[in-house]
Formats: C-alpha cells, sequence, structure tokens
C-alpha cells in the first residue's frame, strides 16, 4: 500500500497537509503547526498498533510474553511524546530580556547534556553541548534553562550530528540576533558501542561558527580554550 491509499489513519492526515503544505517533513524537521488538537494521541495509538506488528513480525509471543505484552504501546509512547519529540512539540517559548547594558562580552553555556538518536539505526546519541554568544546591543538575552529547552527541543529527533548543531546554531541565531554564535557537541554514539563496530570509546566531536567567531580567530580561540572536552 502506498502512503496516499489510506486515509483513515492520522499520520496520513498530518502528512497531507504538510505536504500541501509543500514543506519537508525529514526525521528531524519539526511538523507541530500540521497536528491538530488530540491527534497526538491517536498518532500514538497508530505508531503502537504498528510496532505491535514488528514484535509478531519478530516472532515475539505479544499476546502471552508477560515483559512484552505492552511494549508497542510504550515505545509509542516514548517516541512520540519522549525521545522524537521534538519533531510533535512547538518551540519552547523564551522569555526574552533586552540586552539593556548593551552587553557584549563572550557568553558560554554549557556543557548541557543532550540526547538524541541518530536517523540510521534510531540509537541513542549522548552527549554534551557548549554555547558560545557574543551579542550586540540589539540581542535579546534569555535566560539560561533556555538554552537547554531550546538544546533539548532541538535533540529529540533522528538526525546526525552534524546537521543537529547546524539546526541548533541557527534556532539560536534567529531568536538571539547576536554578533556571533558557536556551538561545540561532543557525543557517544550507540550505533557505534552497542552494536555494529562496537567501539565503545569513540566521541564525536563537532562544532558550528558563525559571526565573529569566525572571523575572529582570537574569540574563537578563547571560547575553545573555556570548554572543557573529553579526549577518547
Ligand atoms: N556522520 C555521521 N554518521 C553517523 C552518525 N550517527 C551514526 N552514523 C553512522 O552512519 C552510518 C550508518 O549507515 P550504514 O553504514 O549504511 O549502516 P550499517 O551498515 O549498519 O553500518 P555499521 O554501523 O558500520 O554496521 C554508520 O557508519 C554510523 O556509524 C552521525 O551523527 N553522523
Amino acid at each position: 500500500m502506498s502512503h496516499s491509499d489510506d486515509c483513515t489513519v492520522i499520520s496520513c492526515r498530518i502528512r497531507k497537509r504538510i505536504e500541501t503544505s509543500g514543506k519537508r517533513f525529514f526525521a528531524n524537521d519539526n511538523i507541530s503547526e500540521f497536528i491538530q488538537e488530540g491527534e497526538l494521541d491517536g498518532l500514538v495509538d497508530e505508531v503502537a498498533r504498528k510496532l505491535r506488528d514488528v514484535l509478531v513480525s519478530l516472532v515475539i509471543d505479544v499476546d502471552k510474553d508477560h515483559n512484552t505484552a505492552q511494549t508497542a504501546e510504550r515505545v509509542a509512547r516514548m517516541y512520540v511524546q519522549e525521545v522524537f519529540r521534538g519533531r510533535y512539540a512547538p518551540r519552547p517559548s523564551l522569555t526574552e530580556f533586552p540586552n539593556a547594558e548593551a552587553l557584549n562580552e563572550l557568553m558560554i553555556v554549557g556543557p548541557i547534556t543532550v540526547r538524541s538518536a541518530c536517523s540510521h539505526h534510531l540509537c541513542p546519541i549522548m552527549g554534551r553541548v557548549w554555547i558560545g554568544i557574543l551579542p550586540n546591543s540589539g540581542s535579546n538575552l534569555f535566560g539560561l534553562s533556555k538554552y537547554a529547552r531550546i538544546a533539548d527541543w532541538i535533540m529529540a529527533r533522528p538526525q546526525i550530528q552534524e546537521e543537529a548543531i547546524v539546526r541548533l546554531a541557527d534556532t539560536l541565531s534567529d531568536a538571539i540576533a547576536p554578533d556571533g554564535i558557536a556551538v561545540v557537541m561532543q557525543a557517544d554514539h550507540f550505533c557505534m558501542h552497542w552494536r555494529g563496530v562496537k567501539d565503545d570509546r569513540t566521541h564525536m566531536t563537532n562544532s558550528v561558527m558563525r559571526g565573529a567567531f569566525l572571523n575572529d580567530a582570537t574569540l574563537r580561540r578563547e571560547f575553545l580554550s573555556l570548554i572543557r572536552l573529553e579526549s577518547p
């Protein structure tokens, strides 16, 4: 059956709205604007029904195995309401404070603990993020907790690390309008630890430097010297 054949299910109705708008709905895209009131619960039920079929195809006795009987429902809730909620929930609201003192010094927030999942195997990515900001007099300033909330919203999607930090840098840049923004992420990828090559010492570290952090090597060095990255 093609995606468009059965629009009795909620995912199909949501997908149709997105397609009509011409927007993308990749694994790391937020689709909250296309989800109507009450539909998320229905989506959980739909995902649970399909996950139950997956367990049946894995030849697990979901009717008699007391430990697995509710697994499909648990995993569906986990995906939609927890680990991938950054796709389905709107952006957290940000309380903005004007930069009344015209602060223009380097500010660093981190390490922020982040949890994501790779889009290839849906295995966890567990890591830390540091955010550097060089505000200007027109920038908005946020309470510290909001950096963690935005990072969590961006990370709670299946994706690759390189794209995750670009998305985080874009979102923060749009909201803060600073002279420069830097994001560094260091993370463990469980698709490498738990399975596959089973190398549990390797981290992935990457960075995005924008504006003043890109153009001013002294500022970039100051930021990098103030964050504490781990060696493998
Ligand atoms: N660049 C990048 N690669 C990632 C990330 N997360 C996982 N990967 C890698 O993406 C690849 C997944 O694609 P394939 O090589 O087709 O998958 P596979 O055959 O199961 O690969 P193995 O893990 O080597 O068994 C693996 O090499 C993963 O280690 C990420 O955030 N960034």
